[in-house]
């Protein structure tokens, strides 16, 4: 199918609208799959400091519940001294003791005096805190209002404090009752979170220091808090999950801070670009590749769409073009002057025959075609020879041949064929030229050129060519040849008292005589005036005599009947000669009938003498 320049353009435009579509619908899909993943990736870290809030948050509590319990059972001198007595020491710890049983989150259960020195501990493990931060003990000892306090483990140990503010029945300050949680309570919590390879969770303070952290990837640098943001949170001014993202290391981390209620501590939650995008990024990657793959082979249908057309549309030029040249070609073959019949081998039937092979053979060109070329020919034998001389030569040129009109009428005509082979068949090519005419000017040209225009018989020069070859021939067979020469008695005085044109009709007289009296196989001539030969082939000098006789017979009973009633008579003379075996030409035949004849005339005239019978003295 050829399509227009137009649809061809409307055909492009719409593969490329595709192709752009497909762009479009991919970039689409490819930007809100990426949003979709963000978004995802900050809902999960803010849910997982969420989490992790509550949970720290309820442990904490769980801690401070059993603080504010402790609070009530103690009196101020079991706070404020240790120095009890064993049996009361050992209650007080043992006391201590059940409440840390309570609560796994806490290490320890201690108990500090108002002047900062410990008094009591549930376990006597690690180092034993001999006083408390003076500073601090005095800024809690003077802030009645702070009675949930916390603070971070000091040493080695990493955690957290949380300490209840002591009052005595009084209402002064009477030491603090404290609960250590150290980081591995953290760290168990934080264990089997799913952070993701590059993901990180951490519990700071409100200074940004660490007190615990957990990351996939031990090499990854230590995440530093934001200041800025802590303060935000504990202000108030930020919402209390914050989440915020941060470009580290061509990657985008999300982290999201979160305050535990009621404490200075912090979770931060962090989740990399490396992590949450992953899967995004296979699955771009396949779209992408199927993407591109659909765009390239859009591409190419567009290519192979515009050089298939390309290709049909120089296929229609070179068709168009060899159209013209095919109806060019046609119009040359059908209005040549030369019969062309074209015949597929080998049954020779016509395929085809141009307009002046229909005139020449008088036959439509449609009914030519149930014919076969040998139906052309008068004689279907010249057929099979010209095709097996064509099969065994390039061709065959100007042959004359008899062919055959439709209406059975024979004629001449110049035949050349030749056969060319176009894919598996094989054609016959003849081309035929009437040559009728020709002929016919040929045969009148050859007859004026051998005959005698006034008596219509044969000339003296093609007389002498006929008899010579009549000579050799007898020779040849040894066989019996007779020569008459006739001439008309008295010719002169015909043309003198009638006419000349009374005198060319006795030579015309003659002529007829001869023709009539003479066998077909004789030839006879006109030799010049009034003088006539007559050549007789296989003819014995009797022979030729009574030939002779009755040719002389017939002159005399002949009569010219003139316009007025003149009735005008003549006679002949005939010399005969026969062939002797030492004659070589003709001429020896014509001087010995000349001879003859020259003795007819000189003995009276109207007969006829045989050369051998003329006796040895003439004058006798
Ligand atoms: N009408 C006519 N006369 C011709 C033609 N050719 C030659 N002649 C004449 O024929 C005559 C021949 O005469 P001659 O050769 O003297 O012989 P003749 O008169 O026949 O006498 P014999 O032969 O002795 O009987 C001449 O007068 C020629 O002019 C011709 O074609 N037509």
């Amino acid at each position: 199918m050829l399509w227009s320049a137009r649809q061809s353009a409307t055909i492009t435009v719409f593969a490329m609208l595709f192709g752009l579509g497909m762009i479009s619908i991919l970039g689409y899909q490819v930007s809100s799959s990426y949003q979709a993943e963000v978004a995802q990736a900050r809902t999960r870290s803010d849910n997982l400091s969420q989490i992790l809030e509550a949970q720290m948050r309820s442990a904490l509590r769980e801690v401070d519940l059993v603080l504010r319990d402790l609070e009530d059972r103690l009196s101020p001198e079991e706070i404020a001294s240790g120095d009890l007595g064993e049996a009361r020491n050992k209650a007080v710890q043992s006391l201590l003791l059940d409440k840390l049983t309570l609560v796994r989150q806490a290490d320890n259960i201690l108990l500090i005096g108002p002047d900062g020195t410990m008094s009591h501990r549930a376990l006597d493990v690690g180092k034993p805190a001999q006083s408390f931060d003076r500073a601090y003990l005095e800024q809690v000892r003077d802030d009645p209002y702070r009675e949930r306090l916390y603070a971070r483990m000091q040493g080695q140990q990493e955690g957290i404090l949380l300490a209840r503010r002591y009052e005595t029945p009084n209402g002064v300050f009477g030491g603090l009752v404290i609960a250590s949680v150290s980081a591995s309570y953290f760290n168990q919590v934080l264990e089997n979170l799913s952070l993701g390879r590059h993901g990180f969770v951490m519990l700071v303070d409100e200074h940004g220091s660490v007190i615990t952290r957990r990351t996939a990837d031990k090499r990854d640098p230590p995440f530093k808090p934001d200041p800025v943001i802590l303060e935000e949170l504990k202000s108030g001014a930020a919402p209390a999950g914050t989440t915020v993202s941060r470009q580290s290391d061509g990657a985008t981390r999300l982290v999201s801070y979160r305050q535990i209620a009621g404490s200075p501590f912090f979770i931060i939650v962090g989740a990399s670009s490396l992590d949450y995008l992953a899967t995004w990024r296979s699955t771009t990657l396949y779209y992408l590749t199927g993407g591109s793959l659909l765009l390239v082979m859009a591409l190419m249908m567009i290519y192979f769409f515009w050089r298939s057309h390309r290709l049909a549309r120089n296929l229609q030029q070179k068709e168009s073009r060899l159209n013209v040249s095919e109806s060019r070609f046609r119009q040359m073959i059908e209005t040549i002057p030369v019969a062309l019949v074209l015949a597929r081998l080998p049954e020779c039937f016509i395929t085809y025959i141009n307009q002046q092979a229909s005139r020449t053979f008088d036959i439509p060109q449609a009914g030519a075609l149930s014919l076969r070329a040998a139906d052309f020919y008068l004689n279907s034998e010249d057929f099979r020879e010209q095709l097996q001389a064509v099969g065994q030569a390039q061709g065959i040129r100007n042959i004359e041949v008899r062919m055959r009109r439709w209406n059975g009428e024979s004629f001449w005509a110049s035949l050349s064929m030749s056969s060319v082979t176009v894919g598996e068949e094989i054609t016959l090519m003849i081309g035929i030229s009437d040559i009728t005419e020709r002929k016919r000017l040929e045969g009148e040209l050859k007859r004026r050129a051998t005959t005698d225009g006034l008596s219509g018989l044969t000339n003296r020069a093609h007389f002498m060519e006929l008899a010579n070859q009549e000579l050799a021939r007898a020779g040849r067979y040894k066989r019996q040849l007779a020569l008459l020469m006739i001439d008309i008695d008295h010719f002169k005085r015909i043309n003198d008292t009638y006419g000349h044109d009374v005198g060319d009709m006795a030579i015309k007289a003659v002529a007829k005589v001869l023709s009539s009296a003479l066998r077909d196989v004789d030839v006879v001539a006109r030799m010049g005036g009034e003088e006539f030969t007559a050549l007789l082939p296989e003819t014995s000098p009797d022979l030729a005599q009574a030939a002779a006789e009755r040719v002389r017979a017939q002159i005399e009973a002949h009569r010219i009947v003139l316009g007025d009633g003149t009735v005008v008579q003549f006679t002949g003379s005939i010399g005969i000669a026969a062939l002797r075996p030492e004659d070589q030409l003709i001429d020896d035949l014509l001087k010995r009938a000349d001879v003859a004849l020259y003795y007819a005339k000189q003995h009276g005239r109207n007969q006829a003498t045989v050369y051998d019978n003329i006796p040895a003295d003439p004058q006798g």
